[in-house]
């Protein structure tokens, strides 16, 4: 399309050359036209001395002559047996030699090499559009492939969207903006240029975004991410300059970049660890693009990735990628305002209550309670039925659930039920202990890589100064969802393994750095560069020793007690606690998550009791 598209080059080219190929053909086979008598008039031209040159084959006889027939110098004609020839003039018989049909010569010179031609070239286009990682073929070729991904109008609006109310709150500014970009700035408040949206598969992130472009009413232009990956050299940076140059001349606009990490990975991870200079170069035209816009200008960038511990850092930095907007999997009211969106689409029995099935699916994200509806919906036609049931609904979920489990990606009745007491287990102790920081949030539903469920606890201050107790009640906390494990099950689980760490963390602290146990002393034992403070964590770096085996070995038993010491306390205070940690964890199975307000309600009680009384 735009002769910048090294692509371009290559079709018009092959155009050219196809051309030209038919046009030395035509003017060749056109002026070397050949005259096709029959052999009766061969004779007579051959009486009348008008034929220059002969070459005799056994069915043909070709040849030049010395002027022109009907503008043509060449003829042939088909060979007569000579003696059969007088014998058909004896008895005067009227006979013409006519040489067989050049259909099959025609055929040769046109129409083989054509198809030839179209051949190479559709071959040529599928290996093309194939490194290029995308589908299309033929037609693709040379077209800026940006092009086919604008949306004047997604027909999406944050209506559509549901269940991820936190994450639309963010983006309504975004919409503001891009209803009236000069406006905004007005006074001197600055638009982030990119936001990107993180959580697992399925969640809505592309949904949400072309929400965004509907509800402001600008155009879509969307890309992913993966679509880049072994493309040729050149070819993405030029993608994405065509990308930025579309939406620029459409702003205000939304430009989406789906699958982000596939792009912006960061150097040296993963199997194209090393120079794989085109993704780099890509990359680096994505982030002089962002450096370059203006918003202002009205055009927003979104970004989706499901991985943002593996960006590339530089495209995180303020100014690019500045802000990030969480999508997580929806709790059970989640779930049910989602499934309301997509019941819209279809016939429903009365039997059949969003709560109900909401109920039946922990762990659904978006896509799969979309899925959830159509499978149902699917099964009701089968039966024959005019209205899909409670029962299609059962059968369905039973279907996905089979193959979520498959995929890893669901807890079992128990597992939840684990992982509901030990969160609350954390959220408890914190909120029995003073000076803690206060609990925002419990949650079973899993997030990120690794984490079953999670306790968020807000930081009032910012701390740089911590005491032994503030310490102490920290690791209290931490061990909370062990401590409530033990209570409830009886038993250890592996849940607990980051708790663990960041516990023997701050003991082995406590004990070697900041001088706080009585045994051994207010001696600094070991120099660590990982700070137990909020902050970057710096990577740990072998510990320097300075002190001899036995000091070690106290150190080691010392590190041991105060750990082993801090759960005893932690199972005191929940022991103590057990009837609100049962409600509690009952309240949190039913609802998935439990903010602070229903903590308070249900918790509130708990800080009356003095934690120093189960010492
Ligand atoms: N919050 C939601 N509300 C309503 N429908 C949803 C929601 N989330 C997902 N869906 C449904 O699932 C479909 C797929 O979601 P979408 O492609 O937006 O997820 P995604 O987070 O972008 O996933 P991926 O990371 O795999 O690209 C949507 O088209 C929609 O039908
Ligand atoms: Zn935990």
């Amino acid at each position: 399309m735009t002769p910048k598209d090294p692509r371009a080059f290559h079709v018009s080219y092959w155009v050219a050359a196809f051309l030209g190929i038919m046009l030395v053909q035509y003017v060749y086979v056109g002026t070397q036209k050949i005259a096709n008598i029959p052999y009766s008039q061969f004779e007579q031209l051959l009486r009348d001395g008008k034929v220059a040159e002969i070459g005799v084959s056994d069915r043909f006889i070709q040849g030049k002559l010395k002027e022109p027939l009907d503008g043509k110098s060449v003829f042939v004609t088909t060979r007569v047996d000579p003696q059969f020839a007088e014998e058909l003039q004896k008895y005067n018989v009227r006979y013409t030699g006519q040489v067989e049909s050049t259909l099959v010569r025609d055929i040769l010179s046109w129409i083989l090499p054509v198809l030839i031609f179209f051949g190479i070239w559709a071959y040529l286009g599928r290996r093309m559009a194939k490194s290029l990682g995308g589908p299309g073929g033929l037609m693709t070729i040379g077209k800026s492939k940006a092009k086919v991904y604008v949306e004047s109008d997604t027909g999406v609006t944050f209506a559509d969207v549901a269940g991820i109310d936190e994450a639309k709150d963010e983006l309504r500014e975004i919409v503001e903006f891009l209803k009236n970009p000069e406006q905004y700035g007005r006074l001197g408040g600055r638009m982030p240029k990119g936001v990107l949206l993180v959580g697992p598969p399925g969640t809505g992130k592309t949904l949400l975004a072309k929400a965004v472009a509907g509800e402001a009413g600008v155009p879509f232009f969307s890309i992913s991410g993966s679509e880049f990956v072994e493309m040729f050299v050149g070819v993405g940076a030029a993608r994405v300059r065509d990308l930025f140059e579309q939406a620029r001349q459409r702003a205000p606009a939304i430009i989406f970049i789906d699958e982000l990490d596939a792009l912006g990975r960061a150097r040296g991870f993963g199997p194209y660890a090393g120079g794989h200079d085109e993704k780099e170069q890509t990359l680096n035209q994505l982030l002089v693009e962002l450096d370059g816009f203006d918003s202002r200008a009205g055009l927003v960038l979104l970004g989706a990735t499901n991985r943002p511990e593996i960006l590339d850092p530089a495209l995180l930095r303020a100014g690019r990628f500045d802000r990030q907007v969480l999508v997580d999997r929806p709790d059970k009211r989640g779930r049910v305002q989602i499934l309301k969106v997509h019941f819209r689409k279809v016939t429903l029995a009365p039997d059949v209550d969003a709560q109900k099935v909401a109920a039946l699916t922990p762990g659904f994200t978006g896509a799969d309670l979309a899925n959830l509806v159509n499978e149902s919906a699917l099964l009701a036609t089968r039966r024959g039925a005019d209205a899909v049931t409670m029962n299609d609904f059962n059968d369905a979920v039973e279907r996905i659930v089979a193959g979520l489990e498959k995929r890893n990606r669901l807890l079992n009745p128990r597992e939840r039920e684990v992982v509901a007491y030990h969160e609350m287990g954390h959220a408890l102790v914190a909120m029995t202990l003073p000076g803690t920081d206060p609990v925002h949030k419990v949650s079973i539903i899993p997030r990120g890589i690794g984490a079953l469920g999670y306790t968020i606890q807000r930081p009032t201050e910012d701390r740089f100064l911590m005491t032994q107790e503030e310490l102490e009640n920290k690791m209290a906390v931490l061990l909370g969802g062990r401590a409530a494990e033990l209570i409830v099950f009886e038993h250890y689980s592996t849940g607990a393994a980051d708790d663990i760490r960041r516990v023997t963390d701050i003991a082995r602290s406590m004990v070697t750095r900041y001088g706080m146990s009585t045994r051994l002393g207010s001696v600094a034992y070991e120099r660590e560069t990982r700070s137990i403070l909020p902050g970057p964590e710096l990577p740990s770096v072998p510990r320097e020793r300075d002190f001899g085996e036995e000091t070690g070995n106290a150190i080691d038993e010392e590190v041991k007690a105060v750990v082993d010491a801090s759960l005893k306390r932690t199972i005191a205070i929940l022991q103590e606690r057990r009837d609100i940690l049962e409600r509690a964890a009952q309240r949190l199975l039913d609802r998935e998550t439990l903010d602070e307000q229903d903590l308070n309600e249900l918790v509130g009680s708990a800080r009356g009791l003095k934690p120093e009384a189960a010492e």
